[in-house]
């Protein structure tokens, strides 16, 4: 697991974003192989697709090829209501962006058949080849998706009552009316997004502190489920300098030491390449 420290959330984003922008490229998908890219809704990964939207208005990125399939959405919200993830994704970033709305998954909240629906969202993965980049929030409980504490770390597409402090913590999208606030959502498992071959984690604020600490710095734990992310071969989790506050002085120091190293080895890989020493596939097979 790589953990990277930026200043604050707009710097996150930055990082978040051209790092997407950077494995879409690189992958070059095209109409019969596309990205699947896995999304959040939440206020952290804001400012990731405020920078993926300027990537793509610069012509740098583009998601024509690429397939996106939503984390989780609430039961019982109309899809037009202004806190449906429906809504935020389309608000947030979908209708900047250069994507044809028929390569947009998101679960169906008030389907007739809510246990169908799940299983057919796993399957639709499933025939998309799986999901190459799965960007995730997490809760204040350490919840990643709407996997609430307890949830099973091999858990799949389902069901879930949301647990009372985030039922609190999202009243402030309903008017902080906390009867207004769902009971419960449709989202990917833990072991839906531990097949993802990729996952990357937008951490930011103080109030995400404890949650990082405890899924970093203890085990894998079903209480903090983020910690599964110490069982996925490629997992990168992006935060803030406040999200670190509850971390030790020395784990920082460590993650932060690791990124100067990897910053030191491609600096010089670009020198012996300019110097003709070692060609661009080299460089790439270093990274
Ligand atoms: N289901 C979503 C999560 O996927 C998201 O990570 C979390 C964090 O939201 P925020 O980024 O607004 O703190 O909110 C909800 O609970």
């Amino acid at each position: 697991m790589r953990l990277i420290i930026r200043d604050d959330p707009s710097s996150v984003g930055e990082y978040i974003a051209n790092y997407i922008c950077k494995r879409i490229n690189e992958f070059a998908p095209t109409a019969e192989k596309p990205f699947v890219l896995g999304l959040p809704t939440g206020s952290s990964p804001i400012p990731t697709y405020k920078a993926l939207i300027k990537l793509v208005k610069d012509g740098k990125l583009s998601f024509k090829n690429v397939v996106t399939f939503n984390m989780d959405e609430y039961v019982g919200l109309p899809r037009d209501h202004p806190e449906s993830y429906h809504t935020f994704m389309f608000r947030e970033f979908f209708s900047h962006i250069d994507i044809p709305p028929s390569q947009v998954n998101i679960l169906n909240g008030n389907a007739e058949d809510l246990i169908a629906e799940c299983n057919a969202y796993e399957q639709r993965i499933k025939d998309h080849g799986g999901i190459e980049l799965f960007l995730g929030g997490i809760g204040e409980d350490g919840h990643i998706a709407f996997n609430e504490p307890g949830s099973s770390l091999a858990s799949r597409t389902r069901i879930k009552t949301l647990a009372y402090d985030t039922i609190l913590a999202n009243a402030r999208f309903f008017n902080n009316d906390i009867s207004a606030v769902p009971r419960m959502a449709l989202t990917v498992g833990v072991a839906t997004v531990l097949d993802s071959r990729e996952v990357v984690v937008v951490v930011t604020g103080l109030r995400k502190a404890l949650a990082l600490s405890k899924a970093i710095e203890e085990g894998v734990n079903h209480l903090w489920t983020l910690s599964a992310l110490q069982l996925h071969p490629w997992a990168l989790i992006v935060v803030d300098e406040d999200a670190t506050s509850e971390l030790h002085v020395k784990t920082v120091k460590y993650f932060k030491s690791i990124e100067y190293v990897q910053d030191q080895v491609e600096k010089s890989q670009r020198e012996l390449k300019a110097r003709g020493k070692i060609t661009e596939e080299q460089v790439g097979s270093m990274e």
